[in-house]
C-alpha cells in the first residue's frame, strides 16, 4: 500500500492518493467529510477553523459507494484560496500585485503579501530557508503547516473502514492530557461505542472532570497569550495477533506506528503501551502474564499495549503521542530579521492555542493507515471478501493449543 499527499496550507487545494487498498470497501463522500469535520473540532482551535470549510471531492477509485481496487484520489479545496491567489499563484505574478494594500486596515490583509523574514522559533521557517535556499519563510511554512493533515484524515477514514469491514478492527482516539492537566491513571478507557460521546466533547476527553479542567487550562493560556501541548492516545480493538514482524527493525509494527505518529507536525514523543513507565518497573511487574481463560489464550494485563516482538499480540493496541505547544506564541518570541540580521520578535497573526484535540483524530488516521498496510502485508487480497477469507484461514489454521 502506498499513499501520498500534496498541497500547501494557502494553496488552491490539498491532494491525496492511496494505492493498494482492496476493492469492496464501503465508503462515501459523506463519511470522509464527517471525518474531516471531526479534525476541525475542539477546544484550542483558532479563527481559521471558524470560517474555512474542507471542500472534498473524490476523483478516482470509488464507484457507487465502494472502492474499486484502483488508486483512490481525492482533493480537499481550501476555501481560503481566493484571498491567496497572488501570494500562492503557481505562475509568476507582477511584484506590484504582491504589495497591494487593499485599504482594509486589516493587519493580516496587509502583511499576507509581504516577505516573511522573521522566522518563528519552533517552526520549520529558519532551517527550511537555509536548506532550500529561500530568502523568506513563505515557501517553507506553506508545506510545514499541519493543514496537510486534513488529507491524512481523509485517507485514514478509508483505511479505518477497511479495517472494520475486513477484520473487525475498530479505532478510538482521545486526549489524555493538555498542559499540566492529565487524565487520572486509573480512569476508564473509551470503547468504540463511546466515539460519539468523545466527538461531542470539546476536549475529546473521556473523563468529564478532566475535560472541564483541560478546557479551562486552554482558556487560561489563550488569555495569557500563551499556547499548550499535550498527549493523545489511540486504541485499536479487535486486533488479530501477528501484524508486523520481529524479523527486522523496519518490519516491526511498533516501529511503523512510531514513525507514523512522529510524522505528525509537533509530535515530539511516542509511547507504546506503558512505554516510559515500563522502563521504571522491575521485570516481574513489567510484562503481561499469559493465561488461558474460557478456552482462550489471554494476558492478565496489557502493559505492553498490544505488541510483543514487534507484532500485534491480539490484545488492545494502545499508543500515545506527545505534542509540543503551538510554536506561534502570541507573546511573541525572540528571533532575527533574516534581511537585516537584527534582533526582532517573531511574527504572530492568528494561531491555534492548542492542537491537541485535532491531533487525536490525526493520530487515529495515522494508526489506521499503518494497520491497514500491516493487515494487507499479512493477508494479501484484492477484495475485502478475500482479505476476510485469508484472515479467517490464518486464524483458524493455528494449532489448537495456540488459538
Ligand atoms: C492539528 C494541528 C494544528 C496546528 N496548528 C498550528 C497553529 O495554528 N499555529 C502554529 O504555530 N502551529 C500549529 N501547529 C504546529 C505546527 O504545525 C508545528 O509546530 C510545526 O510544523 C513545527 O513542528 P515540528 O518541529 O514538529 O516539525 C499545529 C499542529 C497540528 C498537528
Ligand atoms: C488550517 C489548519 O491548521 C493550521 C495549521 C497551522 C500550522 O502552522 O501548522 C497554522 C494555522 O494556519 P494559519 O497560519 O493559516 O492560521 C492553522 O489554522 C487546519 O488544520 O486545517
Amino acid at each position: 500500500m502506498l499513499w501520498m499527499t500534496a498541497g500547501e496550507s494557502h494553496g488552491p487545494a490539498l491532494v491525496g492518493v492511496v494505492e493498494g487498498l482492496p476493492a469492496g470497501i464501503e465508503v462515501q463522500s459523506k463519511d470522509i467529510s464527517s471525518a474531516l469535520a471531526r479534525r476541525r473540532l475542539g477546544a484550542g482551535r483558532g479563527s481559521r477553523q471558524k470560517f474555512e470549510q474542507d471542500e472534498l471531492e473524490i476523483l478516482a477509485g470509488i464507484r457507487h459507494g465502494k472502492t474499486m481496487g484502483s488508486p483512490i484520489a481525492l482533493v480537499i479545496r481550501n476555501s481560503e484560496w481566493p484571498k491567496w491567489t497572488a501570494v500562492m499563484n503557481p505562475d509568476p505574478v507582477d511584484p506590484a500585485e504582491l504589495l497591494i494594500d487593499a485599504g482594509t486596515g486589516d493587519e493580516r490583509e496587509i502583511s499576507r503579501n509581504k516577505k516573511l523574514t522573521r522566522p518563528r522559533p519552533g517552526h520549520a521557517d529558519l532551517v527550511g530557508m537555509m536548506k532550500y535556499g529561500f530568502d523568506e519563510a513563505r515557501p517553507v511554512l506553506e508545506r510545514a503547516s499541519a493543514r496537510e493533515t486534513a488529507t491524512r484524515v481523509a485517507l485514514g477514514e478509508i483505511a479505518a473502514r477497511f479495517l472494520d469491514q475486513a477484520a473487525g478492527i475498530q479505532l478510538v482516539s482521545h486526549v489524555v492530557g493538555v498542559g499540566s492537566v492529565e487524565v487520572p491513571e486509573d480512569a476508564d478507557k473509551p470503547w468504540p461505542g463511546d466515539v460519539e460521546k468523545l466527538d461531542a466533547d470539546p476536549a475529546r476527553c473521556f473523563d468529564a472532570e478532566t475535560s472541564e479542567a483541560i478546557q479551562e487550562e486552554i482558556r487560561r493560556a489563550k488569555k495569557d497569550g500563551d499556547t499548550l501541548g499535550g498527549v493523545v492516545e489511540v486504541l485499536a480493538y479487535g486486533m488479530p495477533p501477528g501484524l508486523g514482524s520481529y524479523i527486522s527493525g523496519k518490519a516491526r509494527l511498533d516501529s511503523k506506528l512510531a514513525q507514523a505518529l512522529m510524522g505528525i507536525q509537533a509530535v515530539k514523543g511516542v509511547e507504546v503501551g506503558d512505554g516510559f513507565t515500563t522502563a521504571t518497573r522491575p521485570g516481574s511487574e513489567a510484562h503481561d502474564e499469559i493465561v488461558v481463560k474460557d478456552g482462550r489464550i489471554v494476558r492478565k494485563t496489557n502493559r505492553a499495549g498490544g505488541t510483543e516482538g514487534g507484532m500485534s499480540n491480539g490484545e488492545v493496541l494502545r499508543v500515545r503521542a506527545a505534542l509540543k505547544p503551538i510554536s506561534t506564541v502570541p507573546r511573541a518570541l525572540a528571533t532575527i530579521d533574516t534581511e537585516t540580521g537584527e534582533a526582532t520578535t517573531a511574527i504572530h497573526q492568528r494561531s491555534d492555542t492548542s492542537a491537541v484535540v485535532p491531533a487525536a483524530v490525526i493520530a487515529e488516521a495515522m494508526v489506521a493507515l499503518t494497520l491497514a498496510e500491516a493487515l494487507l502485508d499479512k493477508t494479501g487480497g484484492d477484495s475485502v471478501a478475500e482479505v476476510r477469507r485469508n484472515l479467517a484461514g490464518y486464524l483458524s489454521n493455528r494449532a489448537e493449543h495456540l488459538s
